[in-house]
């Protein structure tokens, strides 16, 4: 019987033994498509005399329509369901990240070069001239990735513990996109003073502080007093690298549909730490009508104090061309409250305030959402950028740079390139070295 649950994006991944005989497979898949489920890759495991073992990758709604499946499979002749397992839970076991060694050690010979007493030697250079721990350590390639797990994407105060995989996905894009190493720092407290105490302690460790999911307001005063302190770059993630991906994101949709993103009404929906960093970026780019709404009187209070009008949610809706939406909330953005022509910006992940198909459905010009709009996309190269340039601080001619620089590396139409787009981190990273130097952002040595 076919199923009432939709189509959905939870990857399992089955494994079968078939009939090895042809049109076999064909049946299974006809079955799994009468549940109204998807099918991804199909890969052989074993060829047998009369029977084959197969993986096959579906995506459900929900384990009840992966039940469906099972059971009308296990219906069909022929066909033995061995083992369903799924594929996100399967990609992070073990963790996902691990630190190598980048020599080779074959001989004891090389054991004594890296290790004692070869060891010796560097270490008593770089006490006499400790600018050569640059030269000999892995610390100029090191970024911190700091999080005490209270706005773990939209999922709120989780704990440092359980954003655990976030930190190691950061992390494990860090490598693949510009060979930075990440590491993981989970501080499990929420008074800011221990984790600025933390994070300037553990400093010397690295070339750059990347704080994560830290919730506003308190992420604000952790970051403003380590900038302050440290002489390397600090910054948080979800306020300044979200920042230049949206700027980045609004650059092509103004272009596109002929608004003047300076003259615009930017309307903000969530003004914690995405929200503000977002309205900040865009008022040193020149954009000066914002508005901006939060469940949160202080939150208000913080927008009104840069420039912003605080006003409500219908409000905000009615009369902004561009809106963006950083709440942590799904389906915050009902269909009937999108302005026809406006640009709409769901960012919050896992799921956004209204499903960009839906938005555009309903009105919106353009809209996409925090999957493809992802800071992702930005942090990588403001990193490298400031890393290779040994910059202090990532200000914002760096991060306006980035944005540009994403925005020229998408295709005709597209807001943003995709993640694994092949150049663009790399010119992200120049364009963050060039404006770093140009602004000065570095310290002679
Ligand atoms: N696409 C991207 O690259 C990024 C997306 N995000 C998303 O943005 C969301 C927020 O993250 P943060 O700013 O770090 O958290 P946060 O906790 O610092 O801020 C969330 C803000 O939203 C407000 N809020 C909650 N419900 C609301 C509602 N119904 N109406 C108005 N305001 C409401 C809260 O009062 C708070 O001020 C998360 O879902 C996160 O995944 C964050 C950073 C990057
Ligand atoms: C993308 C990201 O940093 C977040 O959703 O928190
Ligand atoms: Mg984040």
């Amino acid at each position: 019987m076919r199923s009432e649950h939709s189509t959905g994006d939870i990857a399992k991944c089955l494994r079968l033994m078939l009939y090895d005989k042809p049109g076999h497979l064909a049946r299974v898949a006809t079955e799994i498509g009468n549940q109204n489920v998807r099918i991804g890759d199909i890969r052989l495991i074993r060829s047998g005399r009369t029977h084959s073992t197969r993986e096959l990758v579906i995506f459900v709604s929900c384990e009840d329509q992966l039940e469906d499946v099972i059971d009308a499979l296990t219906l069909l002749e022929g066909v033995i369901v061995e083992d369903v397992f799924d594929l996100v839970q399967a990609i992070h076991k073990g963790g996902k990240i691990a630190t190598k060694s980048r020599v080779d050690i074959n001989t004891i010979s090389d054991v004594r070069k890296i290790y004692t007493p070869g060891v010796a030697a560097i270490c008593k250079d770089i006490e006499q001239r400790p600018e050569l721990a640059y030269q000999y350590t892995a610390i100029p390639n090191q970024v911190a990735i700091v999080t005490n797990g209270t706005a773990i994407l939209g999922l709120g105060d989780i704990g440092a513990v359980a954003g655990m995989p976030v930190m190691e996905g950061k992390a494990a894009l860090f490598d693949r996109l510009v060979g930075v190493s990440g590491v993981p720092i989970l501080i499990q407290n929420h008074d800011p003073q221990v984790i600025i105490d933390t994070v300037r302690n553990i400093a010397p460790t690295f070339g750059a502080i990347k704080l994560e999911d830290i919730k506003a307001p308190e992420c604000f005063e952790i970051e403003d007093t380590l900038d302050g302190e440290l002489d390397i770059p600090v910054l948080h993630d979800d306020q300044h690298g979200t920042a230049v991906v949206v700027l980045a994101s609004l650059l092509n949709a103004t272009r596109f549909s002929g608004l003047m993103l300076r003259k615009s009404v930017v309307g903000v929906i969530g003004l914690g730490a995405a929200g503000m960093g977002i309205s900040k970026l865009l008022t040193s780019y020149g954009v000066s009508g914002l508005i901006g709404t939060d469940l949160d009187a202080d939150a208000c209070k913080r927008f009104e104090s840069i420039g912003g009008r605080a006003c409500s949610l219908t409000d905000v809706m009615r009369d902004s061309h561009i809106v963006i939406a950083t709440t942590g909330c799904p389906q915050l953005i009902k269909p009937e409250m999108v302005r026809k022509g406006s640009v709409i910006l769901a960012l919050s992940n896992p799921n956004p305030e209204i499903e960009p198909e839906l938005a555009v459905e309903s009105g919106a010009a353009f809209a996409a959402d925090g999957k493809s709009v992802n800071n992702a996309l930005a942090f990588p190269g403001l990193f490298r950028g400031a890393l290779n340039i040994r910059a202090t601080r990532i200000n914002d001619k760096m991060k306006i740079a980035a944005a540009q620089t994403i925005a020229k590396c998408a295709e005709e139409n597209e807001l943003v390139p995709g993640l694994l787009h092949p150049e663009v981190h790399q010119a992200v990273t120049a364009a963050v070295e060039r404006a770093g130097l140009e602004s000065g952002a570095i310290k002679p040595w």
